[in-house]
């Protein structure tokens, strides 16, 4: 699945951004506080006026303190997805669980320094893991390649059935570094600037998913 990220979208626009995007899979929905990572951008208000209009379902992804306090409302609200970072929770088992109960599918971030194993157990109660490919808080970051045998013990975990989760990559995502997420077992691939910075948005995503599928297939 590819998920262009609406972070690297015209914020004067939100409405036309995310209808230029209608052929994705997921519509990436960056939510940042300044206290977590050291950006501000949007909320739960500009998510439910986004939601209201967009084509193509919401992925949230909050990079905010205190997620459990937050995370339910933008479930309601009608996302598909809703991930919070394990380095934020107290108890992820329980977002994870309010996250559900609310109608959405429940994903756990880990940021690039961020190791997998201790999480490996909480994450059977996870619908989604999102892998960071850059440190969290800005676009238009470089991939992280060091990050990938993170991504391989995912898909391994996902393969012997200890899991069942989406393996989603986000950050420096492009036509090369797609391949080395695919190869390395990601399902889903979230695209800020190699979408919104194209001439056609909807060209680049097309060309996203071949270049992934190839990938996935060899
Ligand atoms: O979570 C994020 C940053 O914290 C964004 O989703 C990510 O950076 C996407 O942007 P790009 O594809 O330009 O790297
Ligand atoms: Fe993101």
């Amino acid at each position: 699945m590819i998920a262009p990220s609406l972070l690297s979208a015209d914020f004067a626009r939100l409405a036309d951004e995310s209808q230029r995007v209608a052929d994705a899979d997921w519509l990436h929905f960056d939510v940042m506080d300044a206290h977590f990572v050291p950006n501000l951008t949007f909320g739960l208000p500009v998510m439910q006026a986004v939601q209201a209009v967009s084509p193509v379902p919401l992925d949230c992804h909050l990079m905010i303190d205190a997620p459990e306090r937050w995370a339910p409302g933008y479930a309601e609200a009608g996302a598909r997805n809703v991930t919070v970072h394990a380095e934020a929770c107290t108890d992820p088992r329980a977002v994870a669980r309010d996250i559900r109960a609310a109608g959405a599918l429940a994903g756990l971030a880990l940021k690039p320094g961020t190791p997998l194993e201790p999480y490996v157990e909480v994450l059977r109660d996870f619908d989604t893991l999102l892998v960071m490919t850059v440190e969290p808080g800005f676009g238009g970051q470089e991939f992280i390649t060091e990050v990938l045998p993170k991504v391989r013990r995912a898909r391994e975990l996902v393969g012997t059935g200890h899991l069942q989760l989406f393996v989603e990559v986000d950050g420096g995502i492009n036509a090369d570094t797609i391949e080395q997420a695919a190869e390395a077992g990601a399902d889903v691939f979230v695209a800020g600037s190699a979408v919104y910075g194209a001439a056609d948005p909807a060209e680049a995503i097309a060309a996203l998913r071949k270049r992934a599928a190839a990938a996935m297939q060899g």
